[in-house]
């Protein structure tokens, strides 16, 4: 089954373009977890079982994992997420990109080693850096393309000048993943939802491909304008919110808050289709 078949079921089964990101931080931990790194599985499992019915896909960040020597307990969530949500496709956020050789390596990790349906990275070291992911039979890849945070238009929002139309570096990415990088079908793009103009200018440019979109919730992107721009019956968004919805509450009601944020933004979400 491939990433986008996977992901049109989940958004059909649990009526949603929900991406629930898995962002844990031990200090930001309800008091029985507090502070504790090896408690960073327990944390997110319980997360995505309070929102299994509510998500298009988890999104877990390889950092908040690694950074605590905690990569044991990713292999232990993505094997939960499989077995507890198997109707959820799974995206390891890890931005990576590099020459060919060390990204095989990468997609092992990401696809192997971790078993994700998709990977998130960046396009900047150009075809051959991405090629070797899309090797992984069926596997998902999303391109950063016009980044959620103030520095993305620092180098997105450059014009090329030896490209026909004079494109800025993010519609140029657009292109590509709508064309001739997508050799499996399965690539995507990231737009923030903090910049909805640029989603629509990513929409027309890549009018079929996925759309991941963070920047809801704590980044304060604009929910309703993010899927006035970027949904289209055929073409899915994954609107990705961590933070509002992993530290919800701080007390011991953390998994009831988690899921009352989720079906909140999930039925926000929903509505501004129109
Ligand atoms: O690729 C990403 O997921 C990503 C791209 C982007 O442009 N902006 C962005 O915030 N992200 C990630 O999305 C998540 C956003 O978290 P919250 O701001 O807490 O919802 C983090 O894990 C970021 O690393």
């Amino acid at each position: 089954m491939t990433f986008l078949y996977k992901l049109r079921a989940a958004e059909q089964q649990n009526a949603s373009m929900l991406c629930v990101g898995l962002d844990p931080e031990p200090s930001r931990f309800p008091a029985q977890l507090k502070g504790d790194a090896s408690r960073i599985y327990d944390f997110c499992a319980r997360i995505v079982d309070a929102t299994a019915d509510l998500a298009i896909a988890f999104k877990p960040q390889i950092a908040y994992f690694a950074a605590h020597r905690a990569e044991n307990q990713l292999e232990q969530l993505m094997e939960h997420m499989r077995r507890n949500a198997p109707h959820v496709p799974t995206i390891l956020d890890a931005k990576r990109g590099d020459i060919g050789s060390t990204a095989e390596q990468y997609a092992i990790e990401a696809f192997e080693r971790y078993g994700a349906d998709a990977v998130t990275l960046s396009p900047f070291m150009g075809f051959d850096s991405v090629e070797p992911y899309l090797r992984h039979a069926g596997k998902g890849a999303f391109l950063l393309c016009r980044t959620s945070n103030p520095g993305g238009s620092d180098l997105q929002g450059q014009r090329l000048a030896g490209v026909q139309g004079e494109p800025f570096l993010y519609e140029h990415i657009a292109r590509l993943a709508q064309g001739p990088w997508n050799l499996n079908g399965q690539l995507g793009l990231v737009v923030g939802a903090t910049y909805p103009a640029e989603i629509e200018r990513v929409r027309a440019l890549a009018p079929t491909v996925p759309l991941l979109i963070p920047g809801v919730g704590a980044q304060g992107g604009d929910a309703v304008a993010t899927v006035r721009a970027g949904w289209r019956q055929d073409a899915p968004i994954v609107v990705n919110s961590s933070r509002a919805i992993c530290y919800a509450s701080s007390g011991d009601d953390y998994e009831e808050a988690a899921r009352r944020e989720a079906r909140r933004t999930r039925d926000m979400l929903h509505a501004a289709r129109g």
